[in-house]
């Protein structure tokens, strides 16, 4: 590597600091000049607008030469959009490299970005295995009552008066034998689909584009009619767009076996929230773990109605929270970011950049 002066070395701007792969770190912060912006106390997109709009101008009027790329790891849902309304300073001076942990970025304006030049770079594969284990664990959650025993425990109530229908702890079915209907077999579908199998599941899913049966890891694929209509666990595991959108809603939960049971651990708004809440109500849904919601951080109060609470795991967008995934999200980022330093098109771009 040539001995560049700081001043010669090509810049990018951070949003914390990374904790894991700290050695490519090491390495990013020798090949370029580095600078982070602390996120202590940031709170939304309001936040992170203000101290970039603060950072770019103060380095203009440093005369320093502009950051070619910006870094945010991870916190897209609570932070973002990540959007032209809080980028455009960087992408107006220069900045054509982007990149967040995660594999979802619906909440990221990538067309926009493209459209200034710059890539975006996601974290394809980081999050697969945490995010299906999230989802095993949510479905064993749902099936099992997990919150209503916890609730009942804690409340010092051990099962629950057997007077009391809705307190009274239900003997629920083991997963061994369910039909779990996938939507979306993309890797983490996949990873899920092996995991449910081993745990004796019987697996079909719908997917918009058929996986070909020798990468289909043995799950049988089936309209999205037939899915609705035999499952008796339904997991959400496709990406967020204009046509996912509410693709669960009033008529799709009418469809539904009476009884049951929701996993989302993909976006909130594949399910429309109020229908889910009315189907829980009904009790056409039994139980639901959820760990996206439409409006986050806000949580739909039907959800949160004693009335319903104990049928609900909940999880605040935490299914890619692991140490695994972290380390994995970083060295994708960092690796990103070398191949686009290197006049490449970075391997994770999910945008074509007219260059
Ligand atoms: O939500 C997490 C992700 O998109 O990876």
């Amino acid at each position: 590597m040539a001995n560049l002066r700081v001043q010669d070395k090509r810049r990018v701007l951070l949003l914390g600091t990374p904790s894991y792969a700290l050695s490519e770190y090491e390495d990013i912060c020798k090949r370029y000049f580095v600078q982070s912006i602390s996120r202590d106390g940031f709170k939304n997109h309001k936040d992170v607008t203000e101290a970039i709009a603060r950072e770019v101008s103060q380095a203009t009027a440093a005369g320093e030469q502009p950051y070619v790329g910006f870094i945010w790891f991870f916190d897209t849902s609570r932070l973002g959009p990540f959007d032209e309304s809080m980028l455009h300073p960087l992408t107006d001076s220069g900045c054509r490299f982007f990149s967040g942990g995660g594999a979802g970025y619906d909440d990221i304006e990538t067309q926009w970005m493209a459209s200034q030049g710059a890539y975006y770079c996601n974290t394809p594969t980081a999050v697969t295995i945490s995010t299906a284990n999230a989802a095993l664990m949510l479905i064993f959650a749902a099936t099992r009552a997990i919150t209503h025993g916890d609730t009942s425990t804690k409340a010092g109530k051990w099962r629950g008066d057997q007077a009391v229908p809705e307190e009274f702890l239900p003997i629920v079915p083991d997963v061994e034998g369910l039909k779990l209907g996938i939507i979306g077999l993309g890797a983490i579908g996949k990873a899920l689909s092996v995991r449910a199998q081993a745990c004796g599941m019987e697996v079909m899913y719908y997917a918009r584009n058929r996986v070909p049966d020798s990468e289909s890891t043995s799950a049988t694929y089936v309209s999205m009619d037939e899915l609705l209509v035999s499952s008796d666990v339904i997991s959400v595991n496709c990406p967020l767009t204009p046509e996912t959108r509410h693709l669960l809603g009033p008529v799709e939960f009418a469809k539904m076996k009476t009884g049951v049971f929701i996993v989302n651990t993909a976006r909130g708004p594949i399910i429309d929230e109020e229908a889910l809440v009315a189907a829980l109500r009904s009790g056409k849904v039994l139980r639901a773990g959820l760990d996206v919601f439409e409006r986050e951080p806000i949580v739909h109060p039907g959800l949160l109605d004693p009335a319903l609470s104990r049928r609900v795991t909940l999880q605040p967008h935490a299914a890619a929270r692991t140490h695994q995934s972290f380390m994995k999200a970083e060295g994708q980022i960092f690796k990103s970011l070398k191949e686009f330093m290197r006049g490449e098109r970075p391997e994770y771009a999910v945008n074509h950049p007219k260059i």
